[in-house]
């Protein structure tokens, strides 16, 4: 059975005493379930987070990374140095670092490889824009998306990779993917894993929706079949928001 997983990506939010404050709050709220449940704080107070979360079931990721190993990359981090902290999830090709920062395909492929060398744990993000979709392409963008970033991998990194597909017009606008809208391409993902990997892998990939997704849309989303948990931004910020999202799955 795959895994459920919930996420919050807090982007560039929360100082360090509003971090702690969330994690004390979600920690102590945290409710019995059979989910993953991430959560991506700011660079700054990653290793805060690990150390506040040791005791805790909420694991912790970094927001993205960069591919060398170490070197003259000023304002970057790597992966050891993500690890050194006991952080070993990292989520990737997220459509802001797309958009406002230039990453490519052949950049996230780059990015992929590392963490897979440092057996990371990666939350890779791609999704169609909105004039992608109105122009119906939404398919064919997906499907790049994933085979210039991913399909060169051997079968076994599957086991590392979680999917989260975040259509770019439902990125904090309000505006979410109907739940059919969301299996529709939930489905056609894994179909097209299927096709370049096998029904076995396919059907083990966990592929989370991201998009506007809130305390009363989350349920709805979360059960259809090929939505296996959800990418959380606005409502992760929020201690009971984000523990209904978790109650949903
Ligand atoms: O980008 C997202 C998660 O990575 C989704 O953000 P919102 O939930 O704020 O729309």
């Amino acid at each position: 059975m795959r895994k459920k997983i919930v996420a919050g990506n807090w982007k560039m939010n929360n100082n360090l005493e509003e971090t702690e404050a969330l994690l004390s709050e979600l920690s102590a709220k945290l409710p019995n379930t059979h989910a993953d449940v991430v959560v991506a704080p700011t660079y700054v107070n990653l290793a805060t987070a690990q150390r506040n979360l040791q005791s805790s079931a909420i694991k912790v990721a970094a927001q993205n990374m960069h591919y060398a190993e170490n070197g003259a990359y000023t304002g970057e981090i790597s992966a050891d140095m993500l690890l050194n902290i006991h952080v070993d999830t990292v989520i990737l090709g997220h459509s802001e670092r797309r958009s406002y920062f230039g990453e490519d395909d052949a950049l996230l492929a780059k990015k992929v490889q590392t963490a897979l060398d440092k057996n990371m744990t990666i939350i890779f993000c791609f999704g169609e824009e909105l004039e992608e979709r109105k122009s119906d392409n939404h398919f064919t963008v997906v499907e790049s998306q994933l085979k210039n970033a991913l399909f060169q991998l051997d079968g076994t990194a599957w086991e590392n990779i979680v999917l989260a597909y975040e259509p770019v017009w439902a990125i904090g606008t309000g505006e979410t993917a109907t739940p059919e809208q969301a299996q529709e391409m939930h489905a056609f993902i894994r179909k097209t894993i299927s096709e370049a990997y096998g029904d076995a892998i396919a059907e083990e990939v966990s592929i989370l929706y991201g998009g506007s997704v809130k305390p009363t849309n989350a349920e709805d989303i979360f059960g259809k079949p090929d939505v296996d948990g959800g990418l959380i931004g606005g409502a992760s910020l929020k201690a009971d928001d984000f523990i209904a999202i978790i109650k949903a799955i």
